[in-house]
């Protein structure tokens, strides 16, 4: 395949020609849809039926007018040339776009041209200028080969910066350019090195224009099942799932869209770092988070040893919860005394251990969650108490005493049922029952369960059979200091052990009614910022007026019915929700707890898992997938593997390399795409010098990002040094990438990439942990052009 940069400024002015075509109509189509959001927030009152059309169309146009804003960047990069006749995977409904004329007007020969997002022309038959990168008619972009072209003859990447074109790299698929490339394989050569190589800015990129043939395959994986990608560092894991999300929700949208997709990533700081690809993949049925953000209305960000965290994420935890679970179903050693105010004030009953046995048998037995099944439990706690007191007060104690009161010699008072009932009625008000009832069958909210249990040595004996003494003090904690993010598999367990009761739906109603004012304030914010730059004074006055006369909460009012918030929205507010499609990165660091929460999230096992099991630094975390997917699916999963590293150089990687085999023999590496010619340097570690070779490294990358990995147990040391003598460093537990210089631990780079990076001192991060080889194997492939190590 060859590939060859066209400076042809003919070529160049003929797909301005083009390209702005499309920028008038994007915008366009943009002020179009801010005008009718404007409209329809301004409207008030009117049938039901009218307030259900009017918010299908307020969420219909704020998506909208949020997707028209992400794509400005690199609208179209594409284009397609075909053999004469052939127009590859072209459907019915996406037909080729055209050239344009020198009026921007669309005539002449058919090449296809693909971008973002897909537009079409404003005319009566609607044909399609731009094809959106997920259709199938933009498959052969990504997949076109000299060997197997499918009828393309010439692949065009169209680069351009804002809206002016600015270079053009074609590719003419013959078999005979082919032979002399270098780079046999790569789709798009050019336009990919250019973009591997340039400077990093903190936030991750799409890679849209670059998709790689490997990648596109599992992008476009079938929904269905299962899917687990495993890939060394740098091969493109991240990217390829969060396309992955953007292609499913493309073409699954029905079904996606009423579900959401749930995206799952191991720390906030990596979620920063990609929660710009997908805005500008412009998908909105998405809800990212870490593992902490599961448990809906818990944030949990409390720091415990890993040590700890390991023995939270054992699969024993389920029995340890139920048996804690069992242990707030009390039974009592002696009767238990119980002073009556109102149903006969005064009157002293006694409740037996054995009627509380035979109760609470009862209440098990019924197989309901322990809050649910507190009802059954009252239910025959009352039966006896008031048999007891219908016999107490049905009994004359005086009536064989000749010298009894008036009544004497009495007669046993007999109650019927509907007697009964009233006694049964009075005894639920009593407040003695009410706490008896509190107390031997205590309803629990999660939280309640799992910080009581950790806070009390006492609690924690009760599952002595279940975890050793030393595994039981590591648990030992007081509440005060919120949770873990390994408390969450334990809270999401016991919501189920507890189960949903009347407090958790009102805890939901009120979650959901957050996240609608939320919503609102983002309809308004996005009406607002509809306004093109070029957009008369008329539109953008109409726009403001209507975003002035609602404000946030009269919006949300308006959607009590919850029902206009998007399913990732709602996914958010509620715990039992069910997702469409739940993507795990880094998946390789979850506990088998944390896989029956998300296999709890995801019933219809449609999942797409990526991770690289030689990266494992969590000590919960796995070395092997096959141990996780068997208890739920068995031997249903799919395997697909990335071979190629887009990130590190192959000098860098071959430095890794020796690590990995330190790890695994068997293990092997990535196959890095590109050389540098620049070598990894090594020398001693001479403290007061770091803050220079800080200082000399970032030089070397000019406006390019820098990252220091340390040992966890010398980050703030370290880091203070570095931080007092080099301005625009960051450092702690949620650093801004944007800024130039980071330090972190290895656990904090995970996931990221700087164009340089420094580890210093790999011994201490090797003997920081049983992990300490894989480690340092992350730590290593963390840099895009150059990498020092001070020992
Ligand atoms: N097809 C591609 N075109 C352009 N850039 C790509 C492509 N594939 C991957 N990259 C880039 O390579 C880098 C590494 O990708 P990514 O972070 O997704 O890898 P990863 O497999 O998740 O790595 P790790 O396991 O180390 O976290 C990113 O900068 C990404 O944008």
């Amino acid at each position: 395949m060859g590939a060859a940069l066209s400076s042809n400024s003919a070529e160049i002015s003929h797909e301005q020609g083009y390209v702005s075509a499309l920028y008038r109509r994007l915008d366009e189509m943009r002020e179009q849809s801010g005008r009718r959001l404007a409209t329809l927030l301004r409207q008030t009152g009117g049938t039901p039926q009218a307030k259900t059309e009017r918010d299908s169309g307020v969420a219909l146009y704020t998506d909208q007018v949020a997707q028209y804003g992400a794509v400005e960047a690199g609208l179209c990069f594409g284009r397609l040339d075909f053999d004469e006749g052939e127009a590859a995977g072209e459907v019915a409904g996406e037909p080729a776009g055209e050239a344009p004329s020198a009026d921007g007007r669309i005539a002449g020969e058919h090449p296809r041209y693909i971008g973002r997002i897909g537009i079409f022309d404003d005319g009566d038959d609607h044909r399609s200028l731009l094809v959106d990168w997920r259709a199938p008619a933009a498959r052969p972009f990504y997949l076109a080969t000299a060997a197997s072209p499918d009828g393309v003859r010439r692949r065009r990447h169209i680069r351009t910066r804002r809206r002016t074109v600015v270079a053009l790299d074609d590719e003419v698929l013959d078999l005979e350019a082919a032979r002399e490339s270098v780079h046999e394989g790569l789709t798009g050569e050019a336009a990919l090195l250019s973009a591997l190589s340039a400077s990093r800015t903190g936030r991750m990129r799409d890679i849209v224009e670059t998709i790689q043939a490997e990648q596109d395959h599992i992008i476009r994986a079938p929904l269905d099942g299962v899917l687990v990608v495993q890939g060394g560092p740098g091969t493109g894991k991240t990217a390829v799932a969060l396309h992955r999300a953007a292609y499913l929700l493309y073409t699954h949208r029905r079904e996606l869209s009423t579900r959401a997709v749930l995206i799952v990533g191991p720390n906030e700081t990596f979620l920063r770092y990609i929660s710009q690809v997908l805005p500008s993949l412009a998908e909105t049925g998405v809800l990212l988070g870490t593992l902490g953000d599961l448990f809906p209305g818990v944030i949990a960000r409390r720091a415990e040893p890993a040590e700890v965290a390991e023995i939270k994420g054992r699969p024993v935890m389920a029995d340890v919860l139920a048996a804690a679970v069992r242990d707030r179903q009390r039974l009592p050693d002696e009767p238990l005394p119980i002073t009556l105010e109102t149903a006969a004030q005064g009157e002293t009953l006694y409740l037996q251990p054995a009627t509380v046995r035979a109760a609470r048998e009862r209440a098990r037995r019924s197989d309901r969650p322990h809050n649910l099944a507190r009802a059954i439990f009252d239910t025959e706690i009352v039966h006896a108490l008031a048999a007891q007191l219908a016999e107490t007060i049905g009994t004359d104690p005086y009536a064989d005493d000749p010298l009894g009161g008036d009544d004497a010699p009495g007669e046993e008072i007999l109650f019927d049922e509907a007697d009964l009932a009233e006694i049964r009625r009075e005894l639920r008000k009593e407040p003695e029952v009410l706490g008896t009832l509190d107390w031997l069958w205590p309803i629990l909210t999660p939280q309640q369960l799992v910080a009581g249990l950790f806070a009390s040595d006492k609690r924690l004996d009760a599952v002595a059979g279940l975890l050793t003494d030393s595994e039981r003090a590591a648990l030992r904690r007081d509440p005060a200091g919120g949770f873990a993010p390994a408390d969450v598999p334990l809270l999401d367990e016991a919501a189920e052990l507890l189960g949903e009761d009347e407090a958790s739906k009102a805890a939901l109603a009120e979650r959901l009614r957050q996240a609608r004012v939320a919503y609102a304030e983002g309809a308004l914010e996005i009406a607002r910022g509809s306004v093109s730059i070029d957009a008369e004074d008329e539109v953008e006055n109409e726009i403001l007026s209507a975003t002035d006369i609602i404000g946030a909460s009269e919006l949300a009012e308006r959607h009590e019915d919850g029902d206009r918030l998007t399913a990732a929205q709602r996914a958010a507010a509620d715990r039992t929700w069910a997702f469409g499609h739940v993507i795990v990165d880094e998946a390789q660091e979850l506990s088998p707890m944390a896989w029956r929460l998300l296999m709890r999230r995801c019933p219809s096992r449609s999942m797409t898992v990526v991770g690289d099991v030689a990266q494992t630094g969590d000590l919960a975390g796995t070395s092997s997938w096959d141990g996780i997917f068997a208890p739920y699916v068995a031997d249903r999963w799919r395997l697909a593997e990335l071979k190629v590293n887009y990130r590190t150089p192959a000098e860098i990687m071959a430095v890794a390399a020796e690590v990995l085999a330190r790890i695994d023999p068997a293990l092997e590496p990535p196959r890095s795409v590109r050389q540098t010619g620049v070598e990894p340097w090594t020398r001693v570690l001479d403290a007061a010098q770091l803050p220079k070779v800080v200082i000399d490294e970032a030089a070397e990358v000019g406006d390019g990002r820098l990252g220091v990995i340390v040992p966890a147990g010398r980050l703030a040391e370290l880091g203070l040094s570095i931080a007092e003598a080099v301005p625009e460093v960051v450092l702690g537990a949620e650093p801004d990438l944007e800024k130039r210089v980071a330090v972190l631990t290895v656990r904090q780079a995970k996931g990221l990439e700087f164009d340089a990076v420094v580890v210093v001192d790999p011994d201490a991060i090797v003997a920081e942990s049983p992990r300490g080889q894989n480690d340092l194997y992350v730590a290593l492939t963390r840099a895009t052009q150059r990498l020092g190590i001070l020992t």
